[in-house]
């Protein structure tokens, strides 16, 4: 069944911007656990704008699912999770003034770059996951770099559903099923939503993962986490 990780970035926002420590991010990540949450994603940015690097490192020493951290590998970010060693990184070609994640590598261009980067990762028994755009020509080089698993950059399909959710699909499940055929584990993630989950997990094969952040934490705002995070896990079994 697809594990539920929940991105926890947007409660680094929250207190952030208070410049305190309410609300404590080890604390909602400890809770996520409780509800059910099957992994704790965050995503450091360089300018740490939400998610700090001591809060990932202060989420590793306590959290009892999989840490998924997520990011553009530049020098900072590798040292970072080769101190920490979470379970899954997930390489994302962010700029550093992205709003947030806006494309999935470009793996034929990026190949030997991301090769080495991986190679890195795995001697420290990281499990690495690549954030891909639905093109399933990026999938064979993808393979090639050693990667376990990718990740879709599902926004295209989030901002597609309410038009015309099969057709928004479509080359997220091509690019899953030559991801598949490759060897590779399929994660998902970007603007997953309760509206939008349900038909994407029952329709995309093999979905191992699916990281949510920015829905589910809207969410629990009106719905509380507990009851959230059960809401999201029911779409994932159904
Ligand atoms: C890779 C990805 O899609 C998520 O990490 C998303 O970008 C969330 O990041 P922000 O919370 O910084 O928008
Ligand atoms: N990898 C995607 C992620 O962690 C969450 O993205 P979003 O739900 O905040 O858009």
């Amino acid at each position: 069944m697809t594990k539920l990780s929940v991105n926890i970035n947007k409660i680094a926002t929250l207190r952030n911007s208070r410049g305190g420590d309410i609300p404590n991010v080890v604390e909602a990540a400890l809770n996520a656990e409780r509800f059910g949450a099957q992994g704790i994603t965050v995503h450091p940015r360089p300018d740490q704008r939400h998610i700090r690097y001591q809060d990932v490192r202060d989420l590793k020493q306590v959290i009892t699912t999989e840490l998924n951290m997520e990011g553009n590998p530049i020098d900072s970010f590798i040292d970072l999770a080769l101190e920490v060693l979470p379970a899954q990184v997930t390489l994302v070609p962010d700029a550093h003034d992205a709003l947030t994640s806006n494309s999935g590598w470009d793996t034929k261009a990026h190949q030997k770059f991301l090769s080495e980067v991986i190679a890195t990762f795995k001697a420290k028994g990281i499990r690495t996951s690549i954030f891909v755009d639905p093109d399933p020509e990026m999938i064979r080089y993808a393979a090639e770099t050693g990667a376990d698993r990718i990740e879709l950059y599902t926004e295209s399909y989030a901002s597609g559903y309410a038009a015309g959710r099969e057709k928004a699909i479509a080359p997220f499940v091509a690019t899953a099923e030559e991801a598949v055929k490759y060897g590779l584990g399929v994660n998902g993630g970007h603007d997953l939503s309760l509206e939008n989950l349900h038909y994407f997990a029952r329709t995309i094969p093999n979905l191992l993962e699916v990281s949510i952040g920015h829905a589910l934490i809207s969410d629990a705002i009106y719905l509380g986490l507990e009851n959230t995070i059960q809401l999201y896990l029911r779409q994932l079994k159904e």
